[in-house]
């Protein structure tokens, strides 16, 4: 597994790697020998306008599909060698939402913590915990149908988070939100991935997502064309700000859909 220097020094240990990675949907190429790592503690972002391959990425990741070349570690751990239980310490909270709408939060939040094994006393403590995290904690009861579309994530993140995972992974998770809601999930995100040593890939297509000191992957018709962190990539491209920057990265693959 590939290591890095920190600041301080010391080796750090990637919580996901990706190494050398292609994929093809017939003869159509999806993903080009994609190699990446993602961090304890940090929100690594994921930017590629429509079409890049992030949800491939995602989908390979989770294991809805399978490799057929290259590596994917969590954790230290490759599916290939441990099946779903290299899984384990991985949260998901996909661009499709999946919550039963005529459940409550609690019920819903219950029910994944059954899936997952959890006994109903430490399922709950984790739910408590997750939710206050969110500023969910007094929807508790309320069905999720009643809840708005910022809420409604925020309990999907609060799902992904009960059993504790060392690595996120969010697809697009602020799409169809208002701005001032979209900023509130960002904030909470940042501060989760501090907090709780949390490593996170964040796919996204909107800039104003992404801090300064974030690791960054940009993805363009499925090959990484730049990697490092956000400030030091807009440093490397004589950029004056990471809207610029990415349209010099990509060039034509440029779309309005992506977003300053
Ligand atoms: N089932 C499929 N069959 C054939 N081609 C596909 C399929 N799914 C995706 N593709 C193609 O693979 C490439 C990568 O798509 P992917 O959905 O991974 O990109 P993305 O960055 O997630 O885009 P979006 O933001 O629109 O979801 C695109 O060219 C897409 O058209």
């Amino acid at each position: 597994m590939q290591k890095e220097t920190a600041k301080d020094g010391g080796a750090r240990t990637p919580v996901l790697s990706v190494k050398d990675v292609s994929y093809w949907y017939g003869a159509k190429q999806a993903l080009d020998d994609v190699s990446f790592d993602v961090y304890s503690g940090k929100v690594t972002a994921l930017l590629g306008p429509n079409g890049a391959g992030k949800t491939t990425l995602f989908s390979l990741i989770t294991r809805l599909f399978d490799a057929p070349t290259g590596r994917i570690e969590i954790d230290g751990r490759s599916a290939a060698d441990w099946g779903f239980k290299a899984l384990g310490p991985l949260g998901v909270v996909f661009q499709q939402p999946t919550l039963d709408l005529d459940l409550t939060v609690k019920q819903n939040l219950r029910y994944f913590a059954s899936l997952r094994g959890l006994k109903r006393k430490e399922a709950d403590e984790r739910m408590d915990r997750a939710l206050t995290a969110l500023d969910m904690k007094e929807r508790i009861g309320e069905r999720v149908r009643s809840l708005n579309g910022g809420h409604r994530r925020r309990v999907e993140i609060a799902r992904a988070l009960l059993h504790s995972p060392k690595l996120l992974l969010l697809d697009e998770p602020t799409i169809g939100l208002d701005d001032p809601t979209r900023a509130a999930i960002v904030r909470h995100i940042h501060e989760l991935a501090r907090t709780d040593n949390i490593g996170v890939l964040w796919a996204t297509h909107l800039f104003d997502e992404i801090e300064a000191d974030d690791d960054l992957v940009v993805l363009s018709k499925g090959r990484i064309v730049a990697r490092g962190e956000a400030k030091a990539v807009v440093a490397d491209t004589g950029a004056k700000d990471l809207g610029e920057a990415f349209r010099r990265l990509i060039g034509g693959d440029a779309e309005e859909d992506v977003a300053i």
